[in-house]
């Protein structure tokens, strides 16, 4: 049977490419609703109500209002926004992490921002292994490409093409915090650093771990075995190949895929480590998971139309 589906804010950047992933699926029929009363709140409300799945790719308090329209118990809701990720009631949308069947049964699931995709990735399985302690201060370096921050931050770097690098959050309190340590269940929040490039989409998140100082830190070799254990079953979490030539590139030309590479680094001694993720911030950083979530609540094999 064919189910509906509506994206509230179809015509932004995520909301583009959930759509190009949905085209021409037969189990989905998209809910488009005419340009020009894209905001208009009745012609939302109707959508918001009809559909069997609602998919929202609005800035938050759009996504909170939108939530409050829905005034029946048969729509289900993956919210793509910050607004509820660490909201009771609503399931985590990272369902390596959260369990395939709590993102199956949810009536409400919140994606995962995209920087949180990659350190909640990386800690999450370790601090459940008990290979690293819960109540250290992590810190987190991470580079995005600016289609990361939605239109605005695309016009902006396609406008001023002489921007190299974009260190921002620098009252480090960005918006992924909360998400990053609740679902990680860490004692003291994370320190993270994120900054932009001027490449389109890509991300890579770089975890870096003092292992010798770290009281319950195992090494890096049990880290890797743990991750690679962990994700063995996932089509879409993976082992990175080690690069043979001492270096990790993301290319500002990459098409990107739905996958996300999980990599370990160490010094000789072992004393020293860094998780590294790399993904494509649209893909499961956004898009790609969001697709991923809808085919499980839809009772669908996960990677139906990712790329992979
Ligand atoms: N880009 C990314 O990599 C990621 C984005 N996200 C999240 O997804 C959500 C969407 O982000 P993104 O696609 O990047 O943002 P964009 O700015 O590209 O798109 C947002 C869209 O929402 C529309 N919109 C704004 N307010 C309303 C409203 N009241 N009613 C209906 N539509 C509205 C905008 O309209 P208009 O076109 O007129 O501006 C725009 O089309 C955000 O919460 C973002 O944080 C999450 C993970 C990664
Ligand atoms: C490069 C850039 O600006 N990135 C965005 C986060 C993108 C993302 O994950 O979005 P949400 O958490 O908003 O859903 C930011 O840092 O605000």
């Amino acid at each position: 049977m064919t189910q509906t589906v509506f994206i509230d804010g179809a015509a932004g950047t995520t909301g583009l490419e959930i759509a190009e992933r949905l085209a021409g699926r037969r189990e989905f029929s998209l809910l488009a609703i005419d340009d020009a009363r894209r905001k208009d709140a009745g012609t939302r409300r109707e959508a918001l109500n009809d559909a069997d799945f609602v998919i929202l790719c609005l800035p938050d308090d759009a996504a909170r209002d939108a939530v409050a329209m829905i005034a029946n118990d048969r729509t289900r809701v993956i919210d793509a926004s910050t607004a509820h990720r660490v909201a009771p009631g609503w399931v985590y949308g990272f369902p390596e992490v959260s369990g395939h069947d709590a993102v199956a049964n949810a009536a409400r699931v919140s994606n995962p921002g995209c920087y949180s995709t990659g350190f909640i990735a990386l800690i999450a399985p370790l601090i459940r292994a008990g290979l690293l302690p819960a109540d250290w201060p992590y810190a987190c370096n991470a580079v995005s490409g600016y289609s990361g921050g939605g239109k605005a931050l695309i016009e902006r770097f396609e406008q001023d093409r002489d921007i190299a690098w974009r260190g921002y959050a620098l009252g480090l309190g960005h918006k992924h915090v909360p998400e990053m340590q609740a679902r990680c269940g860490l004692s003291i929040a994370p320190l993270f650093s994120p900054s932009v490039i001027p490449a389109h989409r890509g991300m890579a998140v770089d975890v870096q771990l003092p292992l010798a100082a770290m009281r319950n830190a195992a090494a890096p070799s049990a880290l890797r075995a743990a991750l690679a254990d962990f994700y063995a079953a996932s089509p879409i979490v993976v082992m990175g190949e080690a690069p043979t030539d001492g270096e990790m590139l993301l290319r500002a030309s990459d098409a990107g895929d739905d996958r996300i590479e999980l990599f370990v680094f160490a010094n000789a001694d072992g004393s020293q480590a860094r998780l590294v993720a790399q993904l494509d911030n649209l893909g499961k950083g956004a898009s790609g998971a969001c697709v991923q979530n809808l085919n499980i609540m839809a009772g669908l094999p996960e990677t139906e139309g990712l790329r992979l």
